[in-house]
């Protein structure tokens, strides 16, 4: 599904700034898998997300994605295989069309042919209902610009729309941590619940660890452009976030966000 193999990234090589984001990284993600990323500050998670998006360029080594080899393919050529959420709610809608724009470029997105361009009466029906299902009020608003939401109603929508585009990869980054804790947590819910809906292969960014454990079947550490510490289904599983801070406490040197703990 995905394979990255040995990845480096290096920012402004030979030179005093020079920053070694990605140091020789590799993870495979088999199919339904979601992977959740935790940490230090600038420890590479965001490049790691834009290596596989292709907004950057790795210097080295393999980005695959089912079997195929995408490392010479831009972001615009990447995008048919990978959805992302971004931390700004900004980033993922079109401000000025309408939610019901929005959602029919998506389900667009994810046809290879066959739809008219007319919205029809059934796709309304179904905005509505899986509008309805966020319990934001959405659904009488089909009409209403995106611009207009705020930031958690945004969120929710981006996640709607990837679950509709369902892409071979879904990259969340930060996806709530712009949002108040209520909202943070209606939208890890909704996450939990598309992901899992579509069996989309995911890897996610966060500095929550209560969301690093909650959400995926397998989480990561990275410090200094590598993975230190790897947890499967099933150790995932048993994991509590004082075991998290212990693991972090292993890395000399590393500095914990201060958002880290928050819920
Ligand atoms: N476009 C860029 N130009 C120069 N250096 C960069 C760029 N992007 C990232 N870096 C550097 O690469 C390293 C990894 O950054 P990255 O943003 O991937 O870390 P992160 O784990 O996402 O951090 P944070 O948790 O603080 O968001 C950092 O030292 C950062 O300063």
């Amino acid at each position: 599904m995905l394979s990255i193999d040995r990845i480096e990234k290096t920012f402004f090589p030979g030179t005093v700034n020079e920053r070694r984001a990605l140091a020789g990284l590799s993870l495979r993600l088999d199919e339904g898998d979601f992977v959740t990323v935790i940490g230090s500050n600038g420890a590479g998670k965001s490049t790691l997300l834009n290596a596989v998006a292709g907004r950057l360029g790795v210097d080295s080594g393999s980005i695959e994605i089912d079997g195929r080899r995408v490392n010479r393919l831009r972001e615009f050529q990447r995008a048919r295989y990978i959805g992302r959420v971004f931390q700004d709610p900004m980033a993922g809608t079109a401000p000025n069309l309408t939610i019901e724009q929005n959602l029919s470029l998506a389900v667009r997105r994810g046809q290879s042919r066959g739809l008219g361009r007319s919205l029809t009466r059934k796709l309304r029906d179904r905005f509505r209902e899986e509008l309805g299902s966020l319990e934001l009020g959405l659904e009488n608003r089909l009409t209403a610009k995106v611009g207009l939401l705020s930031g958690g109603q945004r969120q929710a929508l981006s996640l709607l729309m990837a679950g509709f585009t369902h892409p071979r990869i879904l990259l969340l980054d930060e996806h709530t941590a712009a949002l108040d804790p209520q909202r943070a947590a209606l939208v890890t819910d909704l996450t939990e619940r598309i992901v899992s809906q579509g069996g989309l292969t995911t890897l996610m960014v966060t500095h929550n660890m209560e969301q690093a454990l909650q959400l995926g079947n397998r989480l990561i550490m990275m410090h200094e452009g590598r993975i230190v510490f790897e947890a499967d289904a099933e150790r995932k599983r048993k994991l509590t976030v004082a075991g998290l801070l212990a693991e972090f406490g292993k890395i000399k040197g590393a500095q914990l966000d201060d958002r880290a703990l928050l819920t």
